[in-house]
């Protein structure tokens, strides 16, 4: 369960008029606005328009994004006090491929995931080639990342979040560079295999396959329930 308590993200917007009286003219622009919810289901698609605040809801429950008030808690982990714990227990997949894959070559950068887990070499190689075999990577296992398609860039980011098992996934746009068999692929694994999945997307029909919703518009929960009903609710704005 993710529980999410007056959540409110403000970030620093020198064009903002500033709201002190001081000689600085640094404002805040508040991109969430108080939002309170439980988020229960086992998979929940985040929609609404472009800057609606998808992208920063999704980066504050993964601990990216630190709340300006209120509290997230993720799976009983709260996501400032202990990110640590949350590191562990989330895994993020961008919506830009490029900015999360940080090892020289795919083999490593799937490996990097399993540092740090008191795991043998033996173990971490063995989970590594298990993982690139089930990514269809295993051909691409001593490339260095730099030379990937952004393609293979997406599901090498969805590899190494997927080999740590993660308890819930939280994935940006995760199909939105890959070709229509891989798409199908990928998002089979994240619908149906996901412990918990929280998926950021512009496509409806796929929103619809998630059990529930919740509409994000100008920064505020706009509506929150079955992906039907709330797909509905987005219809809505659209319209308006
Ligand atoms: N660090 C920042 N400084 C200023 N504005 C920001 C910052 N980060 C995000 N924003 C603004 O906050 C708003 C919400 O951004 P966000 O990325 O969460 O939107 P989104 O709903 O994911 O949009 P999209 O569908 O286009 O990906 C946008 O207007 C964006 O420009």
């Amino acid at each position: 369960m993710i529980e999410i308590d007056q959540l409110t993200v403000a970030v620093d917007d020198p064009t903002a008029p500033s709201s002190s009286s001081g000689s600085r003219a640094t404002g805040t622009t508040e991109l969430l606005h108080g939002i309170t919810t439980r988020l229960t289901a086992r998979t929940t698609a985040v929609i609404g328009e472009n800057g609606s605040g998808k992208s920063t809801l999704a980066r504050a429950i993964g601990g990216l994004q630190k709340p300006t008030s209120g509290s997230i808690r993720v799976h009983d982990i709260d996501t400032v006090r202990q990110a640590k714990q949350l590191r562990r227990a989330v895994g993020f997949i961008f919506a830009s491929p490029a900015a999360q894959v940080i090892m020289p070559t795919v083999r490593e950068d799937v490996a990097l995931t399993l540092r740090g887990r008191g795991l043998s070499r033996a173990e971490i190689t063995e989970r590594v080639n298990t993982a690139l075999a089930e990514h269809e990577l295993t051909d691409l296992a001593d490339r260095p990342c730099l030379t990937l398609s952004s393609g293979q860039l997406q599901r090498l980011a969805l590899c190494s979040v997927w080999v740590g098992e993660p308890s819930l996934v939280i994935a940006d746009e995760p199909t939105s560079l890959l070709d229509a068999r891989h798409a199908r692929l990928v998002t089979a694994r994240l619908l149906d295999q996901s412990p918990q999945l929280l998926l950021v997307t512009h496509d409806l029909d796929l929103a619809r396959r998630c059990e529930e919703a919740v509409l994000i518009d100008d920064g505020v929960l706009a509506a929150q329930g079955a992906a039907e009903d709330v797909i509905a609710a987005y219809e809505q704005v659209l319209a308006r």
